[in-house]
């Protein structure tokens, strides 16, 4: 069983960091030592996506479980080339990672993607953002009906929140799901959405996003400050750590 999958299935919230392609090594070590749990690799954002290049940052973190993501401009990422070139770099990185972050928008190649994952054991994340607004919940409900048949093994809802409601409307999906197998990462972007990064995990959502340096998202709390909280409020999280893992 891949590391990730195992992380997962342990029921405890994971923070993850997302990361470019620059001063790697460092970054990477830093990371292992800070108690970060999942290293993000955005390859969209990366200076250069050849695939040796690529594949030799996924090297620099092999001490963490990696989530590599390669986000589609269409829902906020900085992914330039063509979808058939986004498809052969998944299909390099399956094999090597932990984890796939795919958007369910991604029509053509959706399906590719996620069999190249499960072909090696490794975990179909699949995403919708909106950074615009965060729709109702029965369309939000399809959302995740949808990329659960599409076969993810982790469904990760991003949406911006512009109220207290908007919020609830994101907590609600989380308690709907209950102890459904499929699991969920459920984030609330923008400023009134910051506290879904520390309370979400408490309602079932599975991975919590947090960054050194700059941030990568709206309403992201830094790593140092996502740590301290979720040890205070998880004790679980907070035993994990104590332990060192
Ligand atoms: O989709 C997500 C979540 C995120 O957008 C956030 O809001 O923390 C940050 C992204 O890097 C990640 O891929």
């Amino acid at each position: 069983m891949n590391s990730l999958r195992a992380l997962l299935d342990g029921g405890i919230p994971l923070v993850a960091v997302s990361f470019d392609d620059s001063d790697t090594e460092p970054r990477a070590h830093a990371a292992k030592s800070a108690g970060v749990d999942v290293a993000e690799l955005r390859v969209d954002r990366y200076a250069a996506t050849g695939t040796d290049h690529v594949l030799a940052q996924v090297d620099e973190f092999k001490t963490l479980p990696v989530l590599a993501t390669i986000r589609s401009a269409r829902e906020g990422g900085e992914w330039k080339g063509t979808e058939a070139q986004r498809l052969e770099l998944f299909r390099a990185l399956a094999p090597r990672v932990d984890a796939v972050d795919i958007e369910l928008s991604s029509g053509e190649i959706l399906s590719e993607v996620i069999e190249a994952a499960h072909r090696h054991d490794t975990v179909a994340l699949v995403s919708y953002h909106n950074f615009e607004f965060t729709p109702a919940t029965e369309e939000l409900q399809a959302v995740i009906d949808d990329a659960k048949s599409a076969g993810a093994d982790v469904v990760k809802v991003s949406t911006m929140v512009r109220s207290e409601d908007d919020v609830r409307r994101l907590a609600s999906l989380l308690l709907r799901a209950g102890a459904e197998d499929t699991r969920l990462v459920v984030i609330a972007m923008g400023e009134a959405g910051a506290v879904s990064r520390v309370f979400f995990p408490a309602l079932g959502s599975r991975i919590t996003y947090s960054f050194f340096g700059a941030s990568s998202a709206p309403g992201q709390l830094d790593f140092p400050e996502t740590f301290g909280l979720l040890r205070k409020f998880y004790p679980a999280f907070d035993e994990r750590k104590s332990a060192g893992a």
